[in-house]
């Protein structure tokens, strides 16, 4: 079912037709994927003489909401008059959301020493990968083609997990607090490392550095010590580093065992926060010896969201075509912020992208 509603969202009154609306209900968020086509644009593009279609040009847009909050969803589909219409979440949309990375340049990236390095995808020297979704909790699936994959492990220790646990224990009211927080943070105060075992020294016998974790949160222990003594900003570094460290592990683990080189990390804890994602991919770098890679995505909380928008019943896989990967926030306070970097910024549910849809 397609929907097509005139609607007044751009900012200068001019009608923003839009086509479809895909959507992904989480365990703690909702997922929004519309696209917009431009006015004057026709729905239906002349094809030429052997029947390929011009395609419509419009706008990819992206949008989220808790879950808790789903009304304020509601009313923003409402108030925009986006009617819903075909897209819903489960575990395959993840995977047909990853044909996205095909569809757009500068989408997948490493992350090694503070910096991205953007991955041109190869289409034919893609598969096979383990895509590794963190989200509420975590999934691993190992993707061997189109469509062909199999959810291979998985964790309860996810983004539920540090939200929940850096709630309680810090008092924090975000999310974005939490992370915040952690940029201030210093877990030495609440790790104990390698060198808190070894007065001081490495352990290079066994190849640990004496500032390796030796034991998450091992310092909280303490008899002298309450909860209010130590400060926020480490607990959530603390915290931010157990976690990451061990879907790292773990990620690496399954990797192992089916012998896959190249690990995806998508889902909205990654938030393209620079500490979570040196984090995992120190952590697949370490224990893979250098043998596996972890890649991350610019649209990473979107993947069952932009399943959903992929699997439109007219619409095949391989029709979105971002001709301009040039994103555009449709937040009015990020448009005019001209520090605002589109490669290197959060995607914190409002962004838009130029594309064209092509008909299968
Ligand atoms: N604004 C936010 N509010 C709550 N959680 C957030 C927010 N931004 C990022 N997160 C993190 O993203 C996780 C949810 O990721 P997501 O991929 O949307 O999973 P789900 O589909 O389970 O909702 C949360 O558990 C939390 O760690
Ligand atoms: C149940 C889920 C697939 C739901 O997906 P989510 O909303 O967390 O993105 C996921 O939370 C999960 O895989 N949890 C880990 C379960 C386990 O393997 O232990």
């Amino acid at each position: 079912m397609e929907h097509n509603r005139e609607v007044e969202i751009d900012g200068n009154s001019n009608p923003i037709q839009i086509s479809r609306l895909a959507l992904d209900i989480g365990g703690s968020l909702i997922k929004l994927v519309y696209f917009s086509r431009n006015s004057g644009d026709d729905e239906d593009p002349p094809k030429d003489k052997v029947g390929v279609s011009s395609g419509v040009n419009g706008r990819l847009h992206f949008a989220m909401f808790e879950t808790a909050k789903i009304n304020d969803c509601l009313q923003f589909i409402s108030a925009n008059k986006l009617l819903l219409g075909g897209g819903f979440q489960h575990q395959e949309n993840c995977t047909n959301g990853m044909s996205f990375i095909k569809a757009v340049n500068q989408e997948a990236f490493t992350y090694l020493n503070g910096s991205k390095e953007f991955v041109q995808i190869n289409h034919n020297d893609l598969y096979p990968y383990l895509l590794v979704n963190i989200g509420s909790g975590v999934s691993m699936i190992k993707v061997d083609g189109d469509g062909k994959f199999e959810r291979v492990s998985g964790t309860s220790v996810g983004g539920g997990t540090f939200w929940g646990l850096g709630k309680l224990l810090t008092k924090c009211q975000s999310f974005d607090e939490l992370l915040e927080l952690s940029h201030r943070g210093d877990n030495k105060a609440i790790d104990t490392l390698v060198g808190d075992i070894y007065g001081g020294m490495d352990y290079s016998k066994i190849g640990l550095s004496s500032t390796t974790i030796a034991s998450s949160f091992g310092k909280a222990t303490s008899h002298c010590k309450e909860l209010e003594d130590y400060k926020p900003e480490d607990i959530s570094w603390s915290l931010l580093r157990m976690i990451s460290n061990n879907i790292g592990q773990i990620s690496y683990l399954n990797a192992l065992r089916f012998g896959l080189k190249r690990i995806f990390f998508g889902g909205f804890f990654i938030r393209s926060h620079s500490y979570t994602m040196d984090t995992i991919a120190v952590a697949v770098h370490f224990w893979s010896k250098g043998e596996a890679k972890a890649m991350f995505l610019r649209h990473e909380g979107f993947l069952g969201a932009l399943g959903a928008f992929m699997s439109y019943e007219r619409h095949s896989l391989d029709d979105l075509v971002v001709n301009q990967m040039m994103p555009l926030p449709v937040n009015a306070s990020l448009g005019t912020d001209t520090n605002y970097d589109p490669l290197n910024g959060d995607i914190n549910g409002t962004e838009s992208i130029q594309c064209s849809v092509y008909r299968a």
